[in-house]
């Protein structure tokens, strides 16, 4: 089916108005429908199929040589299983934080290293998309639907990860230009982005509060100073490009700032509210893997004359990871709904990122146990997923941060109730 025909039945989630029922009896499913709509299906069972029978054969290769899954890339951007957030008058799906996140939890489940390398791209898109002006938006959002090209999102520093608000990078105005000099870190798709979404300091002043001090601007890969580094090997999700970026006396044109000067903290936040649950449900996806993988496992494997599965012990562990499969999936889905009806969401997506992330991390170390001897060696599958679920407590900040924002959130909730 074509996209434009896709994207006429998009709705943002399936769920219908609440009304009161003063006549309630028990039920407050009444107001709610949980079941996908035909297009969100549709666009289901493209992605299942797409990991099926090409994420989940290249994911072990892809595991050793450490290469970027190019032909993979390409192959979602032909099925428009990416930069799915871009509008239509741009060529785009239009699709909401939703629906982009059914597909992506089909690719997680295939491997979340693909994953991360091919939603990477969205959430450097996503500051452009909430902010960038027309032509900032035709620039750069339009060339990524009509070529498979890549966007990637640089705030992290060598010096600071989780405290935003330390970040070193400074950008000084001189005439229509910025300067931009200093360093990022870790940066999904550094080396393989035709350009990235970047934070910089704009006020030196180190009283200026974060929201003043920060500036966002568009960044093109091929400007004279833009350096990236060697890829960076890590214990999991490596089929990811992830790489060091030096930036020497950078020129950036005044066209390429984001709404205005100063504003970039709080463009760099809203963007966490929209990129958190889709990171969410990644770990999702993984965690219905380790639920399946082991599931069939402990059919199959026997031990004091019965299938494992008929051990309680073992019956329970799955069923405990059931638990936290279904709990993940309603969690991402009520923080993508929010956003999606322009609900501040910052709480919501801080608990499905730090319920999700913890949740995938204990469905992966559980389906290693249950393979016995077999989960810790690489011939099996569940020893790949336990190193690729552990990021997912530490990128799109990090377990605790998380945990910092919803707390923040009850302090100020606790005022109101005293
Ligand atoms: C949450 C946080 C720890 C907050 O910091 P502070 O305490 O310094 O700032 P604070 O006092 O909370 O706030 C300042 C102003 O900002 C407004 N605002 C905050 N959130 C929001 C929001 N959501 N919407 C609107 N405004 C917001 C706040 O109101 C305040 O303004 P005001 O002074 O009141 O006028 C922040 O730093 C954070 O989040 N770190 C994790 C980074 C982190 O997650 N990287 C991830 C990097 S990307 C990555 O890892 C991956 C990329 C690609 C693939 C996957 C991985
Ligand atoms: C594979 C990978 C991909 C990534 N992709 C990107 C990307 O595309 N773009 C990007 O900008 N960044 C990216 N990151 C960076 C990532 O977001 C950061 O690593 C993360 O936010 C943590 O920052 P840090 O590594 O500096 O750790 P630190 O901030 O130094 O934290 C170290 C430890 O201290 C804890 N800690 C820190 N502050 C507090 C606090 N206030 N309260 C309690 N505990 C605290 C942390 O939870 C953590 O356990 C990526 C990282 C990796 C590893």
């Amino acid at each position: 089916m074509a996209f434009s025909q896709f994207a006429k039945g998009l709705v943002k989630a399936s769920v219908r108005p609440l009304t009161l029922n003063r006549n309630y009896s028990g039920s407050i499913a009444n107001g709610f429908n949980f079941e996908l709509n035909e297009t969100q299906r549709e666009f289901q069972d493209t992605a299942r199929k797409f990991a099926r029978d090409e994420v989940i054969p290249a994911a072990p290769v892809l595991d050793k040589t450490g290469e970027y899954p190019w032909e993979l890339f390409k192959k979602a951007h032909s099925l428009g299983l990416i930069n799915c957030h871009i509008p239509e008058e741009l060529g785009g799906l239009n699709m909401g934080v939703f629906d982009a996140s059914v597909i992506l939890e089909e690719i997680a489940y295939g491997c979340t290293g693909i994953a991360t390398a091919l939603e990477g791209t969205s959430l450097g898109q996503t500051p452009v998309l909430l902010t960038g002006n027309p032509e900032q938006k035709k620039k750069y959002l339009g060339r990524l639907v009509e070529e498979p090209l890549v966007a990637a999102y640089c705030v992290t520093e060598p010096g600071a990860g989780s405290d935003v608000n330390g970040l070193k990078a400074k950008a000084e105005k001189k005439g229509d230009e910025y300067i931009l000099n200093g360093q990022k870190m870790w940066i999904t798709g550094g080396g393989v982005a035709n350009w990235y979404f970047l934070l910089a300091r704009t006020n030196q002043d180190p009283k200026c509060p974060a929201n003043k001090a920060f500036t966002g601007f568009i960044v093109e890969r091929e400007w004279p100073g833009v350096t990236p580094g060697r890829k960076e090997i890590n214990m999991g999700q490596r089929a990811s490009d992830t790489r060091g970026i030096t930036f020497e006396d950078v020129r950036i044109p005044k066209e390429n700032v984001l709404l205005n000067e100063g504003d970039g903290f709080k463009i760099a936040m809203q963007t966490f509210d929209k990129t958190r649950p889709p990171v969410a449900c990644s770990a999702t996806g993984l965690a219905q893997r380790c639920l399946d993988e082991a599931s069939k496992y402990a059919l199959e494997r026997k031990a004091f004359g019965v299938p494992i599965f008929h051990h309680q012990a073992v019956a329970f562990m799955l069923a405990d990871m059931a638990i936290g499969v279904e709990t993940g999936r309603m969690a991402w889905m009520k923080a993508a709904w929010e956003t999606d009806n322009g609900i501040r969401n910052s709480y919501s997506a801080a608990i499905a990122k730090g319920y999700c992330a913890d949740m995938a991390n204990k469905c992966a170390s559980d389906a290693v146990q249950i393979f016995g001897g077999n989960g810790f060696n690489s011939e099996y599958p569940v020893e790949k997923l336990m190193r690729d679920a552990k990021i997912f407590q530490i990128y799109e900040g990090t377990s605790q941060i998380q945990r910092l924002i919803i707390s923040r959130h009850l302090a100020d909730r606790a005022k109101e109730l005293s």
